[in-house]
């Protein structure tokens, strides 16, 4: 197939998958291209993090397929995730604290000299170049141990950066962070889009998602429901739609419940 301009980096067809006979993904179609960030959101256990995953072959969809720059592709693994370009970070960050921010960064992935020595410098050359292309003053050689939330998501980043991925997943990066972390998280995603790099970016935080994203795709029930051009929507728009509401003469009704929708806007006033 000819790549085009116009080629999606990544394009999910029609992925569908269950979990004992339960539809968690439901005929799920998304485009992501170049130096783009996609905010995807929905309420608890919309399947934003199950998508996530199946991106990155820990689940195998029931039907659908994936395409990268217009070529069918089988992800069967995290592993092969990274071999086509993706990466993701997941809620649960795991670290060793009792190694630096460059052993952190290359954890399972440790670069060796001949006689299988473990090459330090190189790990630390390597990280320091991935946390300035950040913009991260962090230094490599910190400990892990006594870092903040805010700069663990920093070698969260790093470390999915180590392979130099075209699109990078990330689910809840600014979750339980300050204003000035989350600030920072978001910089560094605006970073990386600037230097081409495609976002998908699982978010319950709307003002962050209208701070960074290009799109916003909406999920509900394991559907993608709705996807806008950030400038053309607004967050009471997302909202009606993340609680199942459908706009009658210029007003939200909501179809599933009233209160949920009320629920929704009070949390993000
Ligand atoms: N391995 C699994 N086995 C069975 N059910 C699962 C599994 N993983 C997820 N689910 C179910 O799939 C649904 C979607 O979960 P998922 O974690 O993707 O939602 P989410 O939109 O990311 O929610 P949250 O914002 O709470 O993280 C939930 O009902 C969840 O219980």
């Amino acid at each position: 197939m000819t790549v085009s301009a116009h080629t999606p980096l990544l394009e999910l067809n029609h992925i569908c998958l269950s979990f004992d006979y339960i539809e968690t993904l439901s005929d799920i179609n998304l485009t992501m291209n170049e130096h783009e960030v996609v905010a995807l959101v929905g309420d608890n256990g919309a399947g934003k993090s199950t998508l996530l995953k199946t991106i990155v072959g820990v689940y195998t969809p029931d039907t659908g397929s994936i395409c990268l720059r217009g070529e069918n592709v089988s992800i069967p693994n995290i592993k092969a995730a990274s071999d086509y370009g993706i990466a993701a970070i997941f809620q649960d960050l795991s670290f060793c604290n009792n190694l630096d921010i460059a052993a952190n960064i290359f954890l399972g992935q440790e670069k060796t000299s001949p006689f299988t020595i473990r090459n330090d410098s190189y790990m630390h050359v390597k990280a320091r170049e991935i946390l300035s292309r950040l913009t991260s003053p962090l230094s490599a050689f910190r400990s892990m141990e006594g870092l903040s939330t805010g700069e663990k998501q920093t070698v969260a980043i790093a470390r999915a950066m180590l392979n130099n991925p075209d699109i990078i997943l990330m689910d809840e990066p600014t979750a339980s962070l300050s204003v000035i972390q989350t600030a920072q998280v978001l910089s560094y995603i605006k970073e990386l889009r600037n230097q081409g790099k495609s976002i998908l970016l699982v978010c319950h935080n709307l003002p962050d998602v209208f701070a960074v994203a290009d799109r916003i795709a909406i999920m509900r029930h394991g559907k993608i429901v709705a996807i806008h051009h950030t400038q053309e929507t607004t967050y009471e728009q997302i909202i009606a739609e993340i609680a199942g509401a459908r706009q009658v003469n210029n007003e939200f009704i909501n179809t599933e419940s009233i209160s949920v929708s009320h629920k929704l806007i009070d949390r993000y006033n």
